[in-house]
């Protein structure tokens, strides 16, 4: 320390060295599902038969119906009929079934976090031992050691890679893990973050009830298994020292928020329980809820960064990578906020192709931006705005909104 230095000073210049200097970025994504496929139209007729409920005809009727208007084509899950066949405890609500759901979900949910980064990092470019924080989350269970240490092992990451595990956080447990890396990544020079978000369901599974509980069966309509992984740092390298490119941004983070809508507690409920996700609740409201208040979430959060062309009916002015929670939820952001029609082609597409697969799904969409950016072929909506944001509903009932710049646009 320089004599004349005060402490005060010291102090300050140690924390903005220890700082990065530019946004963070998403530098690289990975997505993987099981193989196990069902397609939409053929998922009524199997789940009414694995749970023994094909007596409960007015119930088959009404998830037919629900199962016909979710925009979804074909959903991946780990768990199979054979292996629900060997733990009748599953189908069963009186008996304890935790065990069995958490030990099955859990090796699904480790294997396909392991694909999905592994994919990840082969994009990014770098050796995994260069990743110097994990972020995981999951809805597969609430174990320690947990999914994060177990990923750490499965890719061989170094033992000092800093570890972050969020559990239950629902459908906007993805944009909850992005908003943390972003925060490492610009709080910590040189910082490379791994995210992976890794769902396997089972825990949900459940079989029908009664006309009380609607809500479980449009859980098991619109559910499914996945996981995406992506690397997030900031100061990202163009080129090493012999001129070849290492790093590329995908999409610098500009802002990330959250927002609790007042008095929503009970609208969307997790509740980890003997049977597994039983005794939780997903409200009718919900699609309503977000139609009447996404608009003045997105303009509080928008505002105060003061982009061109966006607010005041410029939403379109934007691209969007929503969490497809499900078609009503896409729905109602397109409505409330008077998106044309192809804004959420992105969020659809993979609705379609995977269902709802909490956090992972985001990342998903993510990726079909990425895609849809750089095919020359492809004229679809959203490819000449430079801003975007990616949002993402969660218990709460929380909103989780990150604002996004896509590479390679350093106009308007
Ligand atoms: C042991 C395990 C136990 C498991 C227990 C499971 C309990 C379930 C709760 C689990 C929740 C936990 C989820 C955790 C993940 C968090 C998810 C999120 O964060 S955010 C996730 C955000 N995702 C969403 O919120 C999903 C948004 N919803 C949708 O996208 C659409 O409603 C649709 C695609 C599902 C159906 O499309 P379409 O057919 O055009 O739509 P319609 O609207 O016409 O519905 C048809 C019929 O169903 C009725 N009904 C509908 N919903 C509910 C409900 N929740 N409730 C009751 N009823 C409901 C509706 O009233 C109608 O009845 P009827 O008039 O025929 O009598």
């Amino acid at each position: 320390m320089a004599a004349s230095s005060r402490p005060a000073d010291v102090l300050f210049e140690i924390h903005e060295r220890q700082r990065a200097d530019g946004p963070a970025a998403i530098l690289a994504i990975g997505t993987a599902y099981p193989r196990n496929c069902i397609q939409q139209d053929e998922f009524t007729d199997w789940y009414f038969r694995v749970t023994k409920s094909e007596h409960l005809t007015k119930l088959k009727s009404k998830m037919k119906k629900i199962c016909d208007n979710s925009g979804i084509q074909k959903r991946h899950f780990h768990h199979t009929e054979e292996m629900i066949g060997v733990h009748p405890e599953i189908i069963d609500r009186a008996a304890p079934s935790l065990g069995a759901r958490q030990a099955i979900s859990a090796v699904a949910a480790h294997n396909l976090a392991a694909d999905a980064a592994s994919r990840a990092i082969s994009a990014w470019g770098r050796p995994a031992a260069d990743i110097t924080h994990l972020v995981v989350s999951t809805n597969a269970g609430a174990q320690e050691p947990g999914a994060d240490l177990r990923l750490a092992e499965l890719l061989g990451l170094r033992p000092a890679v800093r570890r972050t595990l969020l559990y239950l956080h629902g459908c906007s447990a993805g944009l909850a893990a992005l908003r943390v890396a972003k925060d490492i990544a610009e709080s910590n020079r040189g910082a490379r973050v791994l995210v992976a978000c890794t769902q396997a369901h089972l825990l949900l599974f459940s079989p029908p009830d009664d006309d009380a509980h609607i809500d479980i069966l449009v859980t098991m309509a619109i559910f499914g298994d996945g996981a995406g992984a992506v690397i997030v740092g900031a100061d990202d390298t163009d080129a090493d020292p012999a001129g070849t490119v290492v790093e590329r941004p995908v999409f610098h983070m500009v802002s990330a928020s959250q927002t609790t809508l007042p008095g929503t507690e009970q609208a969307v409920v997790i509740n980890l329980t003997e049977s597994g996700l039983a005794d939780s609740r997903l409200s009718v409201e919900v699609p309503a809820l977000v139609r009447g208040s996404v608009e003045r979430c997105l303009t509080d959060t928008l505002a105060p960064l003061g982009l061109p062309n966006v607010g005041d009916g410029g939403w379109n002015g934007l691209f969007w990578a929503l969490h497809p929670g499900g078609r009503a939820i896409l729905d109602s952001y397109e409505g409330a906020l008077g998106l044309e029609a192809g804004k959420l082609a992105a969020s659809r597409q993979v609705l379609s192709e995977y269902g709802n697969m909490s956090g992972a799904t985001v990342i998903f969409v993510l990726d079909e931006i990425r895609r849809r950016r750089q095919d020359e072929s492809d004229k679809q909506e959203g490819k000449d705005c430079h801003w975007g944001v990616m949002s993402a509903l969660g218990p709460g009932l929380t909103i989780e909104t990150i604002v996004l710049h896509a590479n390679g646009c350093h106009e308007n």
